[in-house]
């Protein structure tokens, strides 16, 4: 049962402002084995709050803990076990997919025998390996976006935190995405991602979160918000939720 699965992420009373409160005393809390799913508006904190999450913006205050790691206190450990995939992710234009994998998983002292076999599966769950011998230069955003995601996952993490992974993406694109994510939890990973998709939400969240002013103004499954909100679908609980008309 997830309910009762250890905490994959845990935050507690996270606070980060830019002159103003951009994520405000957050707390949240994903279960192993969860794909759970952050909306907001624009400007909610979500993307602020999965950058400290990743170790890549300092909180003012507040816990991150990865497993049970606190990030402040062992960073390298809690990031050993996630991987974070921005929403406008950074790619070397001289490098090949292949050798763009081959140069992350040297980052996380992946052995060059193990990441070879790793790089051609995800390159081949991704539909890439017809490009794997081309300068991403030439790549569109969804191949990117995807190429991305495979260098996310290099190190085989446990907890992936994704910044709307779909965005951009056309149909297939979007599904093979989709489906990688599934495959990860079902085989015991956890997801923590943004989306403004409603509809993946709703069909790919065993929960959700919904932020606004940097807070958690709802939580829970998809039935669960129907009914709190007496709403019929999650667009009606989103706007009804966010005061928006
Ligand atoms: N580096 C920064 N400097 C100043 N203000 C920032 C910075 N990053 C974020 N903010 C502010 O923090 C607030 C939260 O922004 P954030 O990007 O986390 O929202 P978001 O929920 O991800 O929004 P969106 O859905 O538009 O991507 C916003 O008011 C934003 O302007």
């Amino acid at each position: 049962m997830i309910n009762d699965a250890p905490a994959a992420l845990q935050l507690t009373a996270l606070t980060k402002h830019f002159g103003r409160p951009a994520v405000d005393q957050l707390n949240l809390t994903v279960r192993r084995g969860e794909l759970y799913a952050l909306l907001g508006p624009n400007g909610a904190g979500k993307t602020t709050t999965l950058r400290m999450v990743a170790g890549l913006l300092a909180p003012d205050s507040g816990k991150v803990e990865v497993f049970g790691i606190d990030l402040a206190a062992n960073p390298a450990g809690a990031k050993q076990a996630m991987a974070y995939l921005p929403d406008d992710p950074m790619l070397y234009a001289k490098l090949k997919p292949t050798e763009y994998l081959e140069f992350i998983a040297g980052l996380w002292g992946i052995a060059a025998a193990d990441a070879e076999p790793r790089a051609r599966k995800l390159l081949d769950w991704l539909d890439l390996t017809k490009h794997a011998h081309e300068l991403t230069e030439g790549f569109s955003r969804g191949m990117k976006q995807k190429l991305a995601l495979a260098g996310a996952l290099i190190h085989e993490p446990q907890l992936l935190i994704l910044d709307e992974p779909l965005t951009g993406l056309d149909a297939a694109a979007a599904r093979q995405v989709k489906d990688l994510l599934v495959d990860h939890v079902n085989g015991g990973g956890t997801v923590i991602l943004t989306t403004h998709i409603l509809e993946v939400a709703e069909r790919l969240a065993q929960r959700i979160g919904i932020i606004e002013h940097g807070r958690l103004i709802a939580e829970g499954t998809l039935d669960e918000l129907r009914s709190q909100a007496g709403a019929a679908t999650l667009e009606d609980v989103f706007l009804q939720l966010t005061g928006q008309p």
